[in-house]
C-alpha cells in the first residue's frame, strides 16, 4: 500500500465528497436490513393468525403495516444506495482525472532523452490503463469495502441476537468463497493483461499497415500482412478464450457457495425449529436473506483485494515516471531578455543513447540580427547545433553563451519563447491549417495567418483547397505536400517573429525558384533578428552574413560566400556541382 500513499493528496482534496459517500453508504445499509426482520415478521403475522392469536382485522393490519416497512425501506435504500455510488464513483472519476493531468504534466516536462528510453506505448499505457486501474481502488474498493463492513457488522449482530449457533454454521462457508474468488479475480487480472497485451499488438499492427497502405500496396505485400494479422488475430483469440474459461468459473462458484450456505440454515435452522431452540419459522427466512445479502460483500473481499495489489502494481509503475526529475530544468525564475547573440565556445556533444560524438570542439559566433547558414554532409552534426540552442539538450564540454549569459543559466521559458524553429520533418497536427499556423503565436488574426503563409508562399496552395485555411489536415483530412508542409512549418515560425530563427534543411522539398521567393521574404522579416540555415544547397546559404561547414563534427571551412567559392574545398565543390545542375 506504501505506492498507493500518493493518491492521499487527493483523498485529502475531496475529503467532504468522501465523508459523505461513506455516510451514506453507512445508511443505506441500515435501511436495507429493515428487509430480512420484517419478512421474519410477516410469517411470524401467519403463524399467530393460523394459531387464532390474532383476528382477521388485525393479521390483515399488521401484514400490511410490514409489507408497507419492507417498500418503504427498500426505496430509501435504493436512492440512498444511488447517491453512494454518486459521491464515491464520482470521487474515483476525479482522482483519475486530477492523476492524468499530474502524469501528462511530468511527460511534458521531462526531456528529449526520457522518451528516446522509453517506448509510447509504454508512456501511453501508465497515463491510460495503470491510471484506471488506480481509479479501481479510488472508487469501487473503497466503497465495496465500506459496504462489506458495514453489513458485515450489522448483520452478524442481527443473527447473533437471533440465534448464535445458526450463525456459525451459516458464515463458515463465506470465508471459502471470499478465497476463491480472491484466487479467480487474480486469475481473470493475469489473463486479462494477456488479451490486453494481445489487442494492443494487433492495433499496433493494425494501425501501422493503414498508415503505410501505400507502400504495402506498391510491393504488393496485401496477402503477407493479411497472414501477420490472422496469425496475431488467432493468439489474441485464443487468450480470450482462455479469459472466458476462468471467467466462466466465477458465478457458478458463487451459485454453488450461496447454495450451500442456504442448505446450512434450512437444515440447521429446520433442526433448531422442530427442538424449540428458535421460535418462529420466521427467523429461517431472515437467515436466508441475510446469508444473500452477505455473500456479495464477501465474495467482494476477494475482488478488491485482487483490485488493490493490481492497482498499487500501476500506481509503482506511474510513480516511476512521476519520480523523474527533468534532465533539463528551467534555472531561474527571473526573466531572461534575448537580443540574439549566440556564441558556440569548444562545444562537444556525444548523444548519451548511441554514444556517437555529434559535435567535437565546435566554437563560432554570431551577432544580434545576423544569418548564419550551416552545411555538410549528412551526420555533420548540423541538426544537433540547432538543438543545442533550443537547449533540448545539455552539452558536454565547452559552452554555449546567449547573450553572454552561459545557456544553462537561461530563463528556459524566455529562450524558447524566442525562438522559431522549423524542423527537418515538419510535423503538422490533425487540425486547420490555419491552426496549425497559429501555433507559433496562438492569439494571431486571420490577417497575421495568411500574412505568414503569403511569406512561406504557401497562401496560393491554401486557398485552393476547398476549405482554405480550415481545411484539415491528417486523418480524415487532406494531406499535404513535402513542400506544402514544409511551407506551413515555416510560415508558423515566422508568425511569431521571435529573436532567433532556426531553419533546419527545410526548404529541401521545394523547388528553386519557390525557395528563392521564400529566402527574398525571409531577408526582409528576419531584419534585426538572428537566424541560422541549415542546408544542404548553396542557394539557400549564399546570402548569409557567414557560412559554416561542417564534416564530423568539427568546422572544416567558414567564411561568406565570396570568399568561400574562391576557396578550394567542400563549398566551392557544391557551388560548382549545383550550378552546373541549373544550366
Ligand atoms: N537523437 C539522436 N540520438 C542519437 N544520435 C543522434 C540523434 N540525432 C542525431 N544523432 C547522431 O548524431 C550525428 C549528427 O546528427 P545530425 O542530425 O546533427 O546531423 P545532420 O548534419 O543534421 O544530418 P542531416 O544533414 O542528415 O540532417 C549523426 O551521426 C546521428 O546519427
Amino acid at each position: 500500500m506504501r505506492e498507493l500513499q500518493h493518491l492521499n493528496k487527493y483523498f485529502l482534496k475531496y475529503k467532504s465528497q468522501l465523508f459523505i459517500g461513506i455516510i451514506i453508504t453507512i445508511v443505506a445499509r441500515l435501511f436495507l436490513l429493515y428487509t430480512p426482520r420484517y419478512v421474519k415478521q410477516i410469517f411470524v403475522i401467519i403463524e399467530n393468525f393460523s394459531a387464532n392469536i390474532i383476528t382477521k382485522e388485525v393479521f390483515r393490519s399488521q401484514l400490511t403495516e410490514a409489507i408497507l416497512y419492507i417498500v418503504g425501506a427498500a426505496i430509501i435504500g435504493g436512492v440512498l444506495t444511488f447517491f453512494m455510488r454518486q459521491y464515491i464513483i464520482n470521487v474515483s472519476r476525479y482522482i483519475e482525472f486530477d492523476l492524468k493531468n499530474e502524469v501528462y504534466q511530468q511527460y511534458q516536462k521531462l526531456s528529449l532523452n526520457f522518451y528516446k528510453k522509453n517506448r509510447t506505448g509504454d508512456l501511453m499505457n501508465r497515463i491510460t490503463e495503470d491510471v484506471s486501474r488506480v481509479r479501481m481502488y479510488a472508487g469501487p474498493a473503497i466503497m465495496y469495502s465500506i459496504n462489506t463492513i458495514t453489513l458485515f457488522i450489522i448483520v452478524i449482530i442481527y443473527m447473533m441476537k437471533a440465534s448464535p449457533k445458526l450463525t456459525l454454521y451459516t458464515i463458515v462457508p463465506l470465508p471459502i468463497l471470499s478465497i476463491i474468488i480472491y484466487k479467480l479475480s487474480k486469475e481473470i487480472h493475469k489473463r486479462s493483461t494477456i488479451v490486453q497485451e494481445y489487442l494492443s499488438k494487433l492495433s499496433t499492427f493494425t494501425q501501422e499497415s493503414f498508415s503505410g497502405i501505400s507502400v504495402i500496396k506498391a510491393y504488393g505485400i496485401e496477402p503477407q500482412t493479411s497472414a501477420n494479422f490472422k496469425d496475431l488475430a488467432d493468439g489474441s483469440k485464443e487468450k480470450q478464450i482462455s479469459l472466458a474459461r476462468v471467467q466462466a468459473w466465477f458465478f457458478p462458484t458463487m451459485i454453488l457457495l450461496i447454495g450451500v450456505s442456504n442448505l446450512l440454515v434450512i437444515y440447521i435452522g429446520g433442526m433448531q425449529y422442530i427442538n424449540g431452540e428458535i421460535e418462529s419459522i420466521g427467523t429461517i427466512a431472515e437467515f436466508i436473506i441475510y446469508v444473500n445479502m452477505l455473500t456479495w460483500p464477501v465474495a467482494t473481499v476477494g475482488w478488491v483485494t485482487s483490485i488493490v495489489q493490481q492497482a498499487e502494481a500501476s500506481q509503482k509503475r506511474i510513480n516511476e515516471f512521476l519520480k523523474f526529475e527533468p534532465e533539463i530544468k528551467n534555472p531561474t525564475d527571473i526573466p531572461s531578455k534575448i537580443n540574439g547573440n549566440i556564441t558556440f565556445k569548444n562545444v562537444s556533444f556525444t548523444y548519451d543513447d548511441t554514444n556517437i560524438q555529434a559535435l567535437n570542439n565546435l566554437s563560432f559566433h554570431i551577432k544580434e540580427g545576423e544569418t548564419l547558414a550551416i552545411l555538410g554532409k549528412t551526420g555533420s552534426g548540423k541538426s544537433t547545433i540547432l538543438d543545442l540552442i533550443g537547449r533540448l539538450y545539455d552539452i558536454d564540454e565547452g559552452s554555449i553563451l546567449i547573450d553572454d549569459t552561459e545557456i544553462n543559466l537561461v530563463n528556459l521559458e524566455n529562450l524558447r519563447d524566442s525562438i522559431g524553429y522549423v524542423p527537418q520533418d515538419a510535423f503538422l497536427f490533425s487540425d486547420s491549417i490555419k491552426n496549425n499556423i497559429k501555433f507559433g503565436k496562438q492569439d494571431a488574426t486571420d490577417e497575421e495567418v495568411i500574412e505568414a503563409a503569403k511569406n512561406a508562399q504557401v497562401h496560393k496552395n491554401i486557398i485552393a483547397f476547398n476549405n482554405g485555411y480550415d481545411t484539415k489536415l491528417g486523418e480524415r483530412g487532406i494531406t499535404l505536400s513535402g513542400g506544402q508542409k514544409q511551407r506551413v512549418s515555416i510560415a508558423r515560425a515566422i508568425i511569431k517573429s521571435p529573436k532567433i530563427l532556426l531553419f533546419d534543411d527545410c526548404l529541401s522539398a521545394v523547388d528553386t525558384e519557390t525557395e528563392e521567393k521564400i529566402l527574398n521574404n525571409l531577408t526582409k522579416l528576419t531584419k534585426g533578428k538572428t537566424s541560422i540555415i541549415v542546408s544542404h544547397r548553396v542557394s539557400s546559404a549564399k546570402n548569409a552574413d557567414k557560412i559554416i561547414v561542417l564534416d564530423n563534427g568539427k568546422i572544416v571551412q567558414e567564411g561568406t560566400h565570396d570568399t568561400l567559392i574562391n576557396i578550394d574545398g567542400y563549398y566551392k565543390h557544391l557551388y560548382l556541382k549545383q550550378l552546373s545542375e541549373t544550366f
